[in-house]
């Protein structure tokens, strides 16, 4: 260390955000496995032979064991038992065995293997769960859907226990010091890696000109190589700080049963909870399927081949400019003069619509919603800052809720309007994702460092993770009912494709048709229908959600007051 009077590893600013770096890394980079599928769900139907339901139910499994084993509640407990070094470690090797799962499943060697076959036959639904309408398959499950459940449910694990164990490690460096900062920071950098996903998993799946949806998934596999390194980074510096400090491991909150029933009893954490369920629910699921809604709804003309806008290179030239964005508008944080701290979110927000420009052009459904995570990368540090000097924040979970409902409602009426208007689509799809935008950084933004008001600081781990637990709850749900949603009032095209399969079928057994000429029909009329959904009741169902949130953020409002819990005082006094 260059200061002699420093004497441990936290008390360098300069460690301490390394330490932050390495732990945020890792989560960029898990983010970006999360959504690995989202932005080429229309590949993966007409590749794979997926429908609706089958990648609802395959994207729903992220949280299965969470929710139905309790992972969640497990994590917790190897968490306070274990370390945050350790279980940053096991949550990193978790990961990356269920990312290498998914992959094989997406991979061509996996077509026509005897895996595929057993898969095919088997595993139509798990006894018990089944009838309780939880199970993770279903009979006609592709067998590809199936394998890619197991591995995204190993994975669902290994990231929401990094989620605990980052959110932990962050508090171990930082507390009294610039907590809330340190946590928006991680989470900017989390959306910023949500925006990656939707620009890189379409690029890479298209790259060359062919299209492979495999090359996707292994470029989320690399990078949870990647996370895994930073994790084992942060194990040594943790390991020094612990040597420095004398603590063996964060051992001021251990977690115990008797906790839980201290944490339920609170009237504020079950509304914060349930807010936080309801709220996410609306904005990840969504998420997931928000690419394909935009292109059904603006019916977007990828431009010609070999033409300026479709060259591969304009993808990375959007990207730095994303970066652009992203940096320019995370250093006016820390820019202590005002005159810079404004030149460099005038920065940010020109090159905000250049790269809004950029995505019109390409007609590119996937960067056009990429502006969404990237306003969340922008302002939720500036948010987390007012919320620790000003408060406000039950006030501003009630605004980002509304803000929610009026943007699910636009997709859901206003934007089929705009179909056979491009300009007019894209501006009002922009309109609506940035404000979409700007409820993603309120409510994170206040909702996270509102915990700590709610329940003692010993317990506080174990709150987290029972937020997170019952968060799962909602993000395991709603993907599935979206997809369910979606095929019952769509019933049209899951007809089309039953047709085309049976013609195709009779076709090829009275000898009138090769299997592959078969094939190529089936996946061009896939091709087809995976752009022509109405995503009118999903959305509506997702503002039913952001009503919700309303309501119970207006509730959370007038229990802070009667009871002085202090959510709309600021942090720092
Ligand atoms: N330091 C704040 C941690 C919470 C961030 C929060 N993430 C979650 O709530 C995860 N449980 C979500 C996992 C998503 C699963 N698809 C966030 O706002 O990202």
């Amino acid at each position: 260390m260059a200061n002699s009077n420093l004497k441990t590893l936290r008390d360098s600013a300069a460690m301490r955000w390394i330490a932050l770096l390495l732990l945020a890394l890792a989560m960029f980079c898990s983010y970006i496995f999360m959504d690995i599928l989202s932005p080429i769900k229309d590949l993966m139907l007409s590749q794979r032979g997926w429908d609706s339901t089958a990648f609802g139910t395959m994207q729903g499994a992220e949280t299965f064991l969470n929710v139905f084993v309790f992972f969640l509640i497990f994590a917790g407990i190897i968490l306070d038992k274990m370390g945050v070094r350790f279980t940053a470690l096991l949550s990193g090797a978790v990961m990356l065995v269920g990312a290498l799962i998914k992959y094989y499943a997406i991979a061509d060697t996996f077509i026509g293997s005897d895996i595929e076959k057993w898969f095919t036959e088997n595993l139509n639904y798990i006894p018990g769960l089944d009838e309780l309408g939880v199970s993770p398959f279903y009979k006609g499950m592709p067998a590809s859907a199936k394998v890619a459940a197991i591995g995204f449910m190993i994975f669902g694990c290994g990231v929401e226990m990094a989620g605990i164990t980052v959110s932990r490690g962050i508090v171990k460096w930082f507390k009294g010091r610039e907590m809330a900062l340190a946590m928006g920071s991680e989470m900017a950098l989390a959306r910023l890696g949500v925006a990656t996903c939707m620009i890189f998993s379409p690029f890479f799946a298209k790259l060359g000109g062919n299209v492979s949806v495999s090359r996707s998934v292994a470029f989320g596999v690399v990078l949870l190589m990647i996370a895994l390194i930073m994790f084992i980074v942060y194990f040594f510096m943790d390991k020094k700080l612990d040597e420095q400090t004398g603590e063996a491991e964060e051992k001021d909150g251990p977690f115990k049963v008797s906790d839980i029933g201290q944490i339920l009893s609170s009237s504020g954490f079950w509304l914060v909870a349930l807010l936080c369920v309801l709220y996410y629910s609306a904005i990840f699921p969504f998420q997931k399927y928000a690419v394909n809604m935009l292109q059904c709804n603006l019916h977007l003309t990828t431009p010609e081949k070999g033409s300026f806008w479709a060259d591969d290179s304009v993808t990375i030239v959007q990207y730095v400019i994303m970066l652009i964005v992203a940096a320019a508008g995370f250093a006016s944080n820390f820019m202590k003069k005002k005159d810079l701290k404004y030149a460099m979110l005038v920065v940010s927000i020109i090159s905000l619509l250049v790269y809004c420009y950029m995505g019109y052009m390409r007609q590119s459904a996937e960067a056009i919603f990429a502006v969404f995570p990237l306003l969340a990368v922008l302002i939720t540090p500036i948010l987390g800052n007012y919320v620790d000097h000003k408060g406000k924040a039950a006030s501003m979970l009630i605004l980002g809720s509304l803000l929610l409902i009026a943007c699910h409602l636009t997709f859901a009426f206003v934007l089929p309007l705009c179909g056979n208007s491009p300009v007019g689509g894209v501006v009002i799809a922009y309109i609506t994702i940035l404000v979409l935008g700007a409820s993603f950084s309120l409510v994170p933004a206040s909702l996270w460092p509102s915990v700590p008001k709610l329940v003692e600081p010993k317990i506080i781990g174990s709150a987290y993770a029972l937020i997170f637990w019952i968060q799962n709850i909602g993000l395991w749900l709603f993907p599935l009912l979206i997809g369910k949603v979606l095929e019952g009032t769509n019933p049209e095209l899951a007809a089309k494709i039953k047709a085309i399969k049976e013609t195709t079928k009779h076709a090829v057994e009275a000898g009138n048709m090769t299997i592959q000429e078969a094939n190529a029909q089936v996946a061009a009329v896939s091709e087809n229908v995976a752009v022509s959904y109405n995503y009118t009741w999903p959305l509506v169902m997702l503002a039913a959600l952001g009503v919700a949130a309303f309501f119970l953020g207006l509730l959370l409002k007038a229990v802070d007051k009667k009871k002085g819990i202090g959510l709309e005082e600021p942090n720092i006094k």
